[in-house]
């Protein structure tokens, strides 16, 4: 049985993996907390903590080893090797999702895409052929799909994530700016990058503020 982590901690493990994925993929083996602290914006004291409190550990003067740091982050976090996905919505925003490079270097495979407009079904995006968006609970079962992404206009949105529960999809990715209703045991992420310049204006302005005001 898997140990239940904090939502904080588990929230700061997902960063130590990408940012040690990233970093293997420009060629490292090892990492130091000092880096990981760095490249998160978390203390390095609260990494090695963290790290320690998972069991793992790492080399004074070396760091830790990349390889094996990844592979226990996923292991507890019990992130399988390689995920489908199915994907909403193949305009603009959809098609370059489909066609990153990166997801699937992270396991994340854009496995279908579907719309509901006929010039773009049997279309290619990425390397998918567009599928009719009635054949998404087949699909998705067929390909054990558990993330589904929305890719589509506000007005769709909610149709769409019904679709995607009703076919069992567990994890949505919501591009639009719609709040999505969704049953217990479903979780909605929302990308909103207006929430991201918010968050970092407001430690911008608390910066400032600080510089600012007369030293006690
Ligand atoms: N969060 C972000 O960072 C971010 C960035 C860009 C766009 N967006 C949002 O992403 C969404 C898509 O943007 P876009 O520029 O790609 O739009 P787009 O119009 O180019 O593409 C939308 C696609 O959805 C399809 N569609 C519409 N209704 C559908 C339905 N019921 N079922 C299946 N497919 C359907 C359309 O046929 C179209 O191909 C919009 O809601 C936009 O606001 C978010």
């Amino acid at each position: 049985m898997r140990t239940t982590l904090q939502p904080g901690l588990t929230n700061r493990l997902t960063k130590y993996l990408r940012v040690t994925q990233q970093l293997i993929e420009e060629g490292r083996d090892a990492v130091s907390s000092k880096e990981l602290g760095d490249f998160t914006g978390i203390n390095p004291v609260q990494v090695r903590r963290d790290l320690n409190a998972i069991g793992f550990s790492g080399t004074r003067g070396v760091g830790y080893q990349a390889y094996d740091l990844v592979e226990a982050v996923r292991g507890i976090l019990g992130l399988r090797q390689t995920y489908n996905i199915a994907l909403v919505g193949a305009g603009n925003l959809g098609s370059a999702i489909a066609s990153s490079t990166i997801l699937p270097k992270r396991g994340f495979v854009i496995h279908d895409v579907f719309d509901n407009d006929p010039q773009k079904i049997g279309r290619t995006v990425g390397n998918v052929v567009v599928k009719h968006i009635d054949e998404l609970k087949k699909s998705v079962a067929e390909a054990d799909e558990v993330i589904g992404i929305i890719a589509t206009p506000a007005s769709a949105a909610q149709q769409v994530a019904d679709l995607m529960v009703e076919a069992n999809i567990r994890v949505i990715l919501n591009y639009t700016d719609v709040l999505l209703h969704v049953p217990p045991g479903v979780t909605v992420h929302r990308i909103d990058p207006t929430a991201q310049l918010m968050h970092t204006l407001y430690y911008l302005t608390q910066a400032e503020t600080e510089e600012a005001a007369p030293a006690t």
